[in-house]
């Protein structure tokens, strides 16, 4: 199967080397090419130029892009899109004047999903999640990070793995998979939090690793939920079976949990409300990716992570939905780029640059997805006929979609 795009008014995050991520200055870089076209052979973009370097090739469909905009399919670091019901009551509740905090310590928030979820079977919990996978895939998502964290038993994380695991086979999305079992203190552990850290740790974490269900480790890293101890010693154990660490952290307090991270080489540091010069300091020469999740800051009325102090200070910005009952439940991408426009005053060079090979590097896919590249995954999104590529985020809430394409598939 081959895809021509022709005629593309402007192809967006066009690479010539296949870079992985983008910091600082750089990300107010975002290499474009006018009236171009682009080809795909089965999965993969085989070659791309402008219009006047075309040469007849036969393909078996034909796309004509006049007018339209072509950018690689975004890259969402970091979801919860396998839960069960919802939270809409909580919603309410908020509005009425409790807290997010309030709500989880009167034993709602993740205990409450928990609850639910340990209640619904695997199949119920396969198909509620697939909905949500496909529905963010037509918004133009192809490649999504996954968690667990709503079992926090044994057998209900691994029957989380396993719905992502089902969802990896099922869909032409790229998937990876993070073992949150240290999301919340279940109600049983109270007064013993350290024996349900144990229990991640001595029972979790080994048949996790043992079967294979999961490429990262995360952790709650907050006040009321997991320390910078339970948090180094899951990290340890999880790095003892290859999980990689990617952790929540900073949402509502700063304490050392990023300089932890970059310590146990995360891949990710995720959230970032809260940022200190030091946390700042410690990104500095790392690995380790900052994620801002802008729509769960608007959504729980909380502060935005502060993007121009990272990118200013040349470090690079991821950007991801955080799709979740509790405090985010939206996995639109589009309104995340507007978002970090808007509110995190990042240009829209900068928000794409987050959302496509900065998303990416956040998963461990940059090599294979995020950019327009020779050799790399064919996921695409055409826009609808539009001026430029500032409408993206300037026309928030609306949908400028036209096509999408993963895998070399045109999904809609
Ligand atoms: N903050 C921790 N975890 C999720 C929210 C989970 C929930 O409220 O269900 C988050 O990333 O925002
Ligand atoms: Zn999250």
């Amino acid at each position: 199967m081959s895809i021509l795009i022709k005629n593309i008014k402007e192809l967006l995050q066009v690479r010539e080397s296949n870079i992985t991520i983008v910091k600082g200055e750089d990300m107010k870089t975002l290499p474009t090419l006018q009236n171009a076209y682009l080809i795909i052979e089965h999965d993969t973009i085989v070659e791309f130029g402008p219009m006047s370097d075309y040469e007849d090739y036969q393909a078996d469909e034909v796309i004509d892009a006049k007018g339209k905009i072509v950018l690689p399919a975004w890259c969402d670091s970091h979801t919860h899109i396998v839960y069960a019901g919802d939270r809409s009551q909580e919603f309410v509740d908020r509005i009425n004047g409790l807290s997010y905090e309030d709500i989880a310590q009167r034993g709602g928030g993740i205990l409450n999903s928990a609850e639910v979820l340990q209640k619904t079977s695997e199949d119920d919990l396969y198909e509620q999640s697939l909905k949500r996978l496909n529905q963010v895939m037509q918004l133009g998502t192809g490649a999504i990070e996954i968690k667990s964290g709503y079992g926090l038993t044994v057998e209900a994380e691994l029957k989380m793995l396993r719905v992502i695991k089902r969802l990896k086979k099922s869909s032409l999305a790229a998937i990876k998979t993070t073992l949150l079992a240290a999301h919340a203190v279940p109600k049983e552990f109270k007064d013993t939090k350290k024996k349900y850290v144990d229990l991640v740790i001595n029972e979790m974490i080994p048949e996790v690793g043992q079967s294979k269900l999961a490429d990262y480790i995360d952790v709650f890293c907050e006040k009321g939920y997991f320390d910078l101890e339970d948090t180094e010693r899951i990290l340890e154990a999880g790095g003892r079976w290859g999980l990689i660490p990617k952790i929540h952290v900073n949402q509502f307090n700063s304490f050392g949990g990023v300089a932890l991270a970059v310590k146990h080489k995360a891949l990710s540091v995720d959230h970032l409300e809260e940022m200190t010069t030091e946390d700042i300091e410690a990104l500095k020469n790392s690995t380790t990716m900052p994620v801002a999740l802008p729509s769960c800051s608007y959504f729980l009325s909380i502060p935005y992570t502060p993007a121009r102090q990272i990118i200013d200070a040349g470090l690079p910005l991821a950007l991801a939905t955080d799709y979740n009952p509790g405090s985010t439940p939206s996995g639109n991408m589009n309104f995340v780029v507007s978002t970090a426009c808007i509110k995190l005053k990042m240009t829209p060079e900068e928000a794409i640059n987050a959302a496509t090979i900065n998303g990416a590097y956040a998963m461990g896919l940059s090599n294979q997805y995020g950019s327009i590249c020779r050799g790399k995954k064919a996921n695409l999104i055409i826009t609808k006929e539009i001026e430029s590529y500032n409408n993206l985020p300037y026309a928030f809430g609306d949908n400028l979609i036209d096509t999408v394409i993963i895998r070399g598939k045109i999904i809609n």
